[in-house]
């Protein structure tokens, strides 16, 4: 959307559309043949928004994720991001990528790893310095600069990781399931942070996971996937309000979209193979 295009959508309440994927596909060929990664997928996301993908092992949620950070290249359909070509928006910093694996370099410290995007886009010290200190702060690691990985929890590697993504100040953030490798009370921690940091920053979340109640708690649309060939099943829009205490995932509205979510899954899952 240009500029006069946004303007008009801003004015009549509607969001501007982020990412917009148009009947999608992308096959990988292997030495056994074709694997069908995606498969028709369709979907828009407007700004602000947060989106989870869910779906079994191999559905393709992190082809899709991969699709839009020019990590792969679709075979069909059209995929643009902030108006432009995936490879584009990379270009220009358009996203940010968070790994299943935190992914720090170990003998760099946490402010170092944060700072290596940044050295490499050319920035100055002091502006890397000042950057640092913003988003160390956004993910609650004030005071952690100097330490090395190692000195850090799983959950807070992973908060480093997630600063790192944010430290270009990119509009879209992309995460895949980086909190899947973390105990369950962490994890719950994590999600309010990250909820919090959303409301704060504003950005677009896609952010892939296995968890129902993390999709649920996390986000404004649920994408529920299928594999073989790796479709979307269902996209939920979410009517749980944006001031998400972790109680809320004892309401009944909660349950309901849970339950809406799993039904998703199972239509979606053949236990054939
Ligand atoms: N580079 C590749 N070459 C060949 N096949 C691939 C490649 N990358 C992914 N695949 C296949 O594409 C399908 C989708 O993979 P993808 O990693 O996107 O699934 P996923 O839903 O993210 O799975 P998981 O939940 O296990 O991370 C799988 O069958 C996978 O084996």
């Amino acid at each position: 959307m240009g500029a006069e295009g946004a303007e008009k959508a801003k004015e009549i309440g509607m969001k501007e559309t982020v990412i917009r994927a148009e009947d999608l596909d992308l096959t990988f060929q292997t030495k056994d043949g074709p694997v069908h990664a995606l498969k028709g997928v369709s979907l828009e996301i407007g700004k602000g928004e947060f989106v989870s993908f869910i779906g079994p092992s191999g559905c393709g949620k992190t082809t899709f994720l991969r699709c839009v950070a020019a990590l792969e290249q679709p075979t069909g359909g059209r995929l643009s991001v902030n108006g432009m070509t995936p490879e584009e928006a990379r270009k220009s910093r358009a996203y940010g990528y968070v790994f299943q694996a935190a992914g720090l370099y170990p003998w760099r410290t946490i402010a170092g790893n944060i700072k290596l995007p940044l050295e490499i886009m050319g920035f100055s010290r002091a502006e890397q310095d000042e950057r640092v200190r913003k988003v160390l702060q956004l993910v609650d690691l004030e005071g952690f600069g100097g330490k090395y990985p190692w000195q850090l929890s799983g959950g807070m590697q992973q908060r480093a990781s997630i600063a790192r993504a944010l430290a270009f100040d990119a509009e879209i953030l992309l995460m895949d399931e980086p909190f899947g490798a973390l105990d369950e009370i962490v994890r719950d921690h994590l999600n309010e942070q990250l909820l919090a940091l959303w409301a704060r920053t504003g950005k677009t979340i896609g952010f892939v996971t296995h968890s129902i109640p993390e999709a649920v708690y996390l986000s404004t649309k649920i994408v529920v996937m299928s594999p073989r060939p790796g479709r979307i099943s269902d996209v939920i829009e979410s009517p749980l309000p944006a001031e998400r205490p972790l109680e809320i995932r004892d309401s009944p509205e909660f349950i309901e979209v849970a339950q809406r979510v799993r039904e998703g899954l199972r239509a979606g899952h053949s236990y054939d193979d």
